[in-house]
């Protein structure tokens, strides 16, 4: 077993590397603490009152979970005394969160999607955090929500945790991707795996089959060519996998590979996808593409995508590079 803590590869990067200044080692300490806080939450389950529904609505219209209240209120607790921040934005809150005025100055940004797989928490399946952190920009205004509106190609860290049958958490700062695991005993997070690569070529795609109907042609183009496996254009069988967790299906495509999909559909044409670009595409686009993937919403690469709003959503398709840029080719072509 790795005896590196998360504390000292955080160290290591800071002071060996210099890939990140001490502000952003604190921030990303805290809000590992805060998930280890969560994980116990999650591990207590019914005995810790912690499953059902919370009976409130969160800004995008979805039932909240107890635990998506809790995982909030942990996330913005820890990181409003311990995290060089300027401000918050959560999937759960409507507005921003201001951190109060403090000396010094907050220098970052943290947005996350405090539970992950919501679905999932009352019937034992891996759930997740899923965090991006970003500047705030250099003026001496007050923090607002346009200071959030950032490109996910700025972003200076993004990880996940993921609560299944081990606590693991992947991070990047911009020089790879590595992996933590939660020893319960030490209370501790420490590095199980460095320099994550996802295989360019796949043979398992993640998509809700039971929206098949609703997709767009390219997207049903490609899944009616993996399903006809050997016999049909692709020359392989594919198989499928599909938690309904975005952590828990992103984290096995980071250990052997696949590709994503939660494409645009017709069921609410207006609205652009199901997931949030902010907290759920945007760092896990960074997170794919640090592991040698790709992360595009069908036309254009995700990280390139300029914000209008805190809650944006956005199509999301991204893991093994060659699927994710035929699909995406797949698109061009049929838009032509
Ligand atoms: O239930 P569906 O439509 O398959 O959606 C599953 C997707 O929704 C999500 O649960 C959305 O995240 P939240 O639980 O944070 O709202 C993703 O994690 C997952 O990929
Ligand atoms: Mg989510
Ligand atoms: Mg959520």
């Amino acid at each position: 077993m790795s005896n590196i803590s998360l504390t000292r590869y955080l160290v290591e990067q800071q002071r060996t590397h210099g890939h990140i200044p001490g502000q952003l080692r604190l921030l990303i300490e805290v809000v590992a603490r805060a998930c280890k806080r969560i994980s116990h939450a999650v591990n207590k389950g019914a005995l810790g009152d912690v499953l059902g529904s919370a009976g409130t609505g969160n800004v995008q219209g979805e039932v909240q979970k107890k635990l998506d209240i809790i995982a909030n209120e942990v996330l913005i607790e820890a990181n409003e005394w311990g995290g060089h921040l300027a401000g918050m934005a959560s999937e759960e809150m409507e507005g921003i969160y201001v951190v109060p005025n403090r000396f010094p100055k907050g220098e970052y940004l943290l947005l996350f999607d405090p539970l992950d797989g919501s679905s999932n928490i009352d019937v034992n399946v891996s759930i997740g955090t899923i965090f991006s952190v970003l500047k705030m920009p250099e003026d001496d205004r007050g923090v607002d929500e346009a200071d959030f509106l950032q490109c996910g190609h700025h972003q200076v860290a993004a990880g996940y945790c993921v609560y299944g049958p081990q606590t693991t958490l992947v991070l990047t700062v911009g020089d790879g991707v590595a992996m933590f695991t939660l020893d319960r005993e030490q209370g501790s997070f420490f590095l199980t795996q460095e320099d994550l690569r996802i295989p360019e070529d796949t043979k398992e795609f993640a998509i809700n089959m039971s929206n098949m109907r609703h997709w767009d042609a390219p997207v049903k183009r490609y899944i009616d060519e993996c399903l006809a496996g050997k016999e049909g254009p692709r020359g392989k069988d594919f198989n499928m996998r599909w938690v309904a967790s975005m952590v828990a299906d992103v984290h096995r495509i980071l250990t052997r590979g696949g590709i994503f999909m939660y494409p645009w559909d017709k069921r609410e044409p207006e609205k652009p996808g199901k997931l949030r670009l902010m907290y759920e595409a945007n760092p896990m686009g960074w997170l794919v593409e640090q592991a040698g993937g790709a992360a595009t919403n069908g036309r254009q690469r995700i990280l390139d995508i300029q914000p209008k709003k805190l809650h944006e959503r956005v199509s999301v398709i991204l893991g093994s590079k060659n699927e994710v840029e035929r699909v995406t080719k797949y698109h061009a072509e049929a838009s032509k």
